[in-house]
């Protein structure tokens, strides 16, 4: 049974079976908050209450240097404490970035016509989904979010797939992001024991999704979601924000900068690119990298977008923590799986904070 609707379900129907997305319903003049979109107390945002995350990002031209070492413990670093990070000088380059956005921003403002038939259910490709919230058939309460996601296989099938308007600069972005992610995932395999050369780190980002985020203007942003809470379920994912802000991350240990079940902020940046570990590295590293618990807040003044790129093992990959890690630790806090039934589960439950995790749960550790 889907969500109830106190305006029945054609608001729903609307929504998301039509494909009009959050997007037509706020075209349409809506000027408050229906109740398929309210949120209950507990997943609000209190936005008044969340600091910024003021971390120096990290400079990735210094991999390549003298300095290498020191930047790779900053990486590190960063991926066991918070989970997530920013970086500049990535090998993207800046004036691609303001082309995703306008791209993006154009696209959502395209007819909902254009838009809808890349739903699920009637696309042309199995490569290229549009959609509204995350899975509204399980939700509670739908989520103030409209997006494109984007399967890559390789560069045939993108440019054949993919669609025209945001093709390019979709595939220009990945290709460039995907150098940085194989360098980063380097320095974090490294740090955990293992050879350069081993095929698992390129196994881990086999599979690649762009998708792109929109938030449109919200009347009532204290009662809604852009994003509820989760973790991702890959190895790494690169984010590109715009300047509106509203990310927020959860913090899972006391910290230097902040206590256990605080979150902060990660400030839009100019010129720079988030980095967030997924529940695989959380898994592989036997929880010494942390896949934080993250959500989005909407606004009422502007529109938002966001564009990850999302990394994740080939389907049929097994994932556990590494051996010689559980050996040192005297625990494995993961049991073995096969990706693509981590994933099924994940795609298959609503946001639910870092639950999608305890589908690795080792019943032997506690
Ligand atoms: O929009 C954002 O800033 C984050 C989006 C996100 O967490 C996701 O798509 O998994
Ligand atoms: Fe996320």
């Amino acid at each position: 049974m889907g969500p109830s609707f106190d305006e029945g379900t054609s608001l729903y129907n609307f929504v998301v079976r039509d494909g009009n997305g959050v997007k037509g319903m706020v075209d349409s003049g809506l000027t408050t908050v229906p109740a398929a979109y309210t949120q209950p107390p507990r997943e609000r945002i209190d936005k008044e209450s969340a600091r910024k995350h003021e971390q120096q990002p990290i400079d990735l031209s210094r991999l390549d240097g003298p300095e290498h070492d020191e930047v790779a413990v900053e990486i590190v670093r960063a991926a066991e404490t918070l989970g997530f990070f920013q970086v500049i000088n990535h090998g993207v380059p800046v004036d691609l970035l303001e082309s995703l956005k306008d791209t993006a921003n154009k696209f959502f403002g395209l007819p909902p016509e254009q838009k809808a038939v890349y739903r699920s259910e009637v696309s042309p490709t199995p490569l290229v989904k549009y959609g509204t919230s995350f899975v509204p058939e399980k939700e509670k309460a739908l989520e103030w979010k409209d997006y494109i996601s984007l399967q890559y296989v390789n560069d045939a099938e993108a440019l054949q797939h993919w669609p025209i308007e945001i093709r390019d600069v979709a595939l220009e972005y990945l290709r460039t992001s995907i150098k940085m992610v194989r360098k980063l995932l380097e320095v974090l395999m490294v740090n955990l024991g293992m050879k350069l050369v081993d095929p698992k780190i390129d196994a881990l980002i086999d599979k690649k999704m762009v998708n792109m985020n929109f938030y449109p203007t919200c009347p009532n942003p204290d009662l809604t979601v852009g994003v509820g809470r989760h973790s991702d379920m890959g190895t790494l994912t690169v984010l590109l924000q715009d300047g509106i802000g509203g990310l927020y991350v959860k913090i899972e240990e006391d910290m230097r900068y902040g206590k256990k079940g605080e979150w902060v902020e990660i400030p839009p940046t100019p010129g720079a690119l988030v980095i967030n570990v997924g529940d695989m590295l959380q898994v592989l590293s036997n929880k010494r990298y942390k896949s934080a618990e993250h959500r989005v807040r909407t606004t009422n003044t502007t529109s938002r977008v966001s564009i990850p790129i999302f990394t994740i093992p080939k389907l049929t990959e097994k994932i556990a923590p590494l051996p010689h890690l559980v050996e040192k630790d005297g625990i494995a806090h993961y049991r073995e799986f096969m990706f693509v039934d981590y994933m099924k589960n994940f795609f298959g439950n609503a946001h639910e904070g870092k639950k999608s995790l305890d589908f690795a749960n080792n019943v032997d550790s506690s």
